[in-house]
């Protein structure tokens, strides 16, 4: 059995961004109300008291957009000095890191993904919904602030849609070629906009790799991250291309996660809603840290059970739970 001693947490379930594929414009999305949302104290305590005890060792901050919460360089500060942080790393659209990345750093944090899914300012901006402004530049900034700051691995995320932003694949790849970053495609799931994903669908890694082979040429790579991403490399890069295909494999067999709710409800699979625990009422209505623990150790034994196994009949795109509420 694997272990699964990784915890995505998510900080926030708001976003400035819409990105089309996350949080449609128009969508109705019912936000967390502050008072529902983990205290900072509440999040260490569950850190601390509960999933550490249990296994965890490895957290990835996540959202919403995570740089919105007003506290979350405190946060990091506080699990990077916890002893038993193994790793700790972030999941970021990158609006707001040019001005956080040092803070950030400094605070404890090593490693960060950024979503970026288009070169082109204005299909950028089509993706993320920003009518009219652009944003592209900000986004850039950030990058290129975290890099001179010294996150290392940095990845940049780029969801596929087909007609949108696979033209830009070759390009994206590119990018790995004179630089230490680490581009990761990943196949869209039908989570949170099922009428771009019915009209568009998703575009196989498979196919992205025989394009990007084509041009490039294209060898395994022995990096391997905490995630699902298979990594391969453009002979001579300095960094490498990972693609992260739910819709294709089936990774679950090496599946090593939960997912923390802003609103503190444990999730132990992305893709099937059942068996979720809300830690926060439990904690609020004087459930002991200890009996916490319990509760998380049989969902940790009843994991194998519950992880996502319909690959046959496909990702059914019928959640309850956007992409940016549960963090991606
Ligand atoms: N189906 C599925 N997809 C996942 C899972 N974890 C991550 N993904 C997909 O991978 C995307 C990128 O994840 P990231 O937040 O960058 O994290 P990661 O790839 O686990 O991170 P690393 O530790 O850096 O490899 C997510 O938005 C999802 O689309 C998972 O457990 N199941
Ligand atoms: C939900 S976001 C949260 C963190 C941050 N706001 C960001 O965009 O990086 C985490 C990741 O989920 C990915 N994501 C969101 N919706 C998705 C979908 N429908 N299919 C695949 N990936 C998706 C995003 O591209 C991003 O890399
Ligand atoms: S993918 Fe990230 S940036 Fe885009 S809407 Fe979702 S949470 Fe926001
Ligand atoms: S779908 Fe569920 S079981 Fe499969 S890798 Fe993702 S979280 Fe793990």
């Amino acid at each position: 059995m694997n272990t699964v001693d990784y915890l995505r947490i998510s900080l926030i379930d708001r976003c400035n961004f819409r990105c089309q594929y996350c949080m449609p414009e128009g969508a109705e999305l019912n936000y967390i109300l502050r008072q529902q949302m983990l205290t900072d104290e509440e999040l260490l305590t569950l850190i601390k008291e509960v999933f550490i005890p249990v296994g965890f060792n490895r957290f990835r901050l996540t959202g919403g957009e995570p740089l919105l919460r007003p506290s979350v360089v405190d946060i990091v500060r506080a699990i990077a000095a916890i002893d038993h942080t193994q790793d700790l790393s972030m999941t970021t659209n990158g609006f707001l890191l040019a001005g956080m990345a040092k803070s950030l750093y400094d605070a404890g944090l090593r490693r960060i993904n950024i979503s970026l899914d288009s070169l082109d300012a204005d299909t950028f901006n089509q993706i993320i919904g920003n009518r009219g402004r652009s944003q592209w530049q900000k986004v850039w900034d950030g990058i290129l602030a975290a890099y001179q700051v010294g996150f290392d691995p940095l990845k940049l995320n780029v969801v596929v849609i087909p007609g949108v932003n696979d033209s830009e694949i070759l390009d994206l790849a590119a990018l790995t070629i004179d630089k230490r970053w680490h581009v990761r495609f990943i196949e869209f799931m039908p989570i949170g906009n099922d009428r771009l994903f019915n009209e568009q669908g998703w575009v196989s890694s498979a196919q992205l790799r025989d394009r990007i082979a084509g041009k490039f040429g294209l060898t395994e790579s022995q990096v391997r991250g905490n995630g699902p991403a298979d990594v391969f490399q453009i002979p001579g890069a300095q960094g490498t291309l990972g693609f992260i295909s739910q819709m294709s494999e089936c990774f679950c067999d090496r599946c090593n996660r939960m997912r923390l709710s802003a609103d503190g409800w444990l999730r132990p699979c992305l893709l099937n809603e059942s068996n979720q625990i809300d830690l926060k009422t439990a904690l609020r209505s004087g459930v002991s840290v200890e009996e916490l623990r319990s509760h998380v150790s049989e969902l940790l034994a009843l994991k194998p059970e519950i992880n996502y196994k319909a690959r046959v009949s496909g990702v059914t795109g019928a959640y309850s739970r956007t992409m940016s509420q549960i963090g991606g």
